[in-house]
């Protein structure tokens, strides 16, 4: 709930603060420019502010909310509040917690949260917390019986004094943390359009790595809903990045796993792990890209035990980074749905199975290759040549 009046949304971040502030200058930038495009993109009025090392976003009463959820869906965002602005003058505070009580108090209990972030004031949290209480007590004891709760609150007054301005909101909403997209360098992602690979994609995003997708077309294993399930999972999370391009790259893989499903039963799925990695090591010597990103985690599927892992990893040089290795399923899809990429991921993709009957759980890369087809790789290095660039 924003107070009535809002108009300015209060951006924290946190892992901004662990760097140097050259470093902090240039991620707080970048935060800024991923807001502006966030705000353009979803057609919300507003203009970002950098102001001490809190971006804020101006906007009207009636964009405070589509502001406030376009900030807390930007990387690097910890959380942000809706908030009216006041004079740091004290009893102009007060004069405004009595008016957003007098609006927005229903009953039940509440709590005063009071910062400041300049010492010399002449006045404390503490006295503002204490004196803004009695402030909302006196402006609604008319009506209901109000109760202070310090520990678990129904209502939060928060209070933000900065150096010549006041923060007052009564809503926190959470946002990913971690790093400005752009903070760091971009990662081949191998996106199946299954539930794991979009998490895994958006957790990258999280860390401030732009993405460069690639899907491995199946051929007749896979079909034009597994193709459709793939882009349409790209498209939700370039939502997240409107200014950043993400086209995918489209592997016609169809050959080569008719090759495998007819060539090989043990170890089958494992050289098409290592199939994927290759065509994505090609791509990411393409794009400048120091590492692939997958959905795989330890046990979640046969090939995906420690030693399979071990052993499908070796098709590349490249670091395979696995941000769900140690999630469970059920974590895994809960963020799904919160990022809104599940109901896609979930679409019956009706692929045929290339799993043979009898699965590998513990291979070995010498027992593999006497099974793999000699030039494997050598293919997957063209098809990877052949990639189309797809718009999502
Ligand atoms: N057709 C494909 N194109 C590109 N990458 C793929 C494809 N299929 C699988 N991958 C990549 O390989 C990883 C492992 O795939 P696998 O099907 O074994 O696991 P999964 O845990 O079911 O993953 P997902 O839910 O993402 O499909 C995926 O997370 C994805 O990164």
């Amino acid at each position: 709930m924003h107070p009535p009046g809002a108009d300015t949304v209060l951006v924290r971040h946190g892992d901004l603060n662990t760097k140097s502030n050259r470093v902090k200058r240039q991620m707080e930038g970048l935060l800024i420019e991923n807001l502006e495009a966030l705000l353009e993109d979803r057609s919300i009025p507003g203009e970002v502010e950098r102001r001490w090392n809190r971006p804020l976003i101006h906007t009207d009463e009636d964009a405070i909310d589509a502001a406030t959820k376009a900030a807390a869906d930007a990387f690097g965002v910890v959380s942000v509040s809706p908030c009216v602005t006041t004079s740091i003058e004290k009893a102009r505070i007060l004069e405004a917690l009595e008016s957003m009580a007098e609006a927005c108090y229903e009953g039940g209990t509440f709590a005063v949260d009071a910062r400041r972030a300049d010492k010399t004031l002449p006045y404390s949290s503490e006295d503002l917390a204490r004196e803004g209480g009695t402030a909302i007590w006196e402006a609604v004891e008319d009506e209901f019986e109000p109760e202070v709760d310090l520990d678990d609150p129904d209502l939060t007054f928060g209070i933000e004094v900065r150096e010549d301005i006041a923060f007052l909101y009564l809503e926190t909403v959470d946002g990913p943390g971690g790093l400005p997209l752009g903070a760091q360098e971009p990662v081949i992602s191998l996106i199946s359009g299954g539930i794991d690979s979009p998490v895994a994609a958006y957790e990258m995003m999280c860390r401030g790595s732009p993405i460069v997708p690639v899907y491995v077309d199946l051929g007749a294993y896979g079909g034009i809903d597994h193709e459709a399930r793939a882009m349409e999972t790209v498209g939700t999370l370039s939502r997240y990045a409107p200014n950043f391009d993400m086209p995918v790259y489209k592997v016609p893989g169809g050959e080569i796993v008719d090759l495998l499903v007819t060539e090989m039963e043990q170890g089958r799925m494992l050289s098409l792990r290592r199939f994927f990695y290759r065509t994505a090591e090609v791509l990411a010597g393409r794009v400048d890209a120091p590492g692939i990103v997958t959905g795989e985690a330890v046990g979640q599927k046969s090939s995906q035990t420690m030693q399979n892992l071990a052993v499908t990893s070796r098709a590349t040089t490249l670091p395979i980074h696995r941000p769900l290795l140690t999630r469970d399923k059920q974590e895994i899809v809960a963020q799904a749905r919160e990022i809104d990429t599940y109901t896609q991921s979930t679409i019956n993709a009706g692929c045929n199975r290339v799993a043979p009957d009898q699965v590998e759980t513990n291979a070995r890369l010498a027992q593999l290759l006497e099974h793999e087809p000699d030039d494997l790789l050598e293919r997957a290095e063209a098809v990877a040549a052949d990639a189309e660039l797809v718009e999502p």
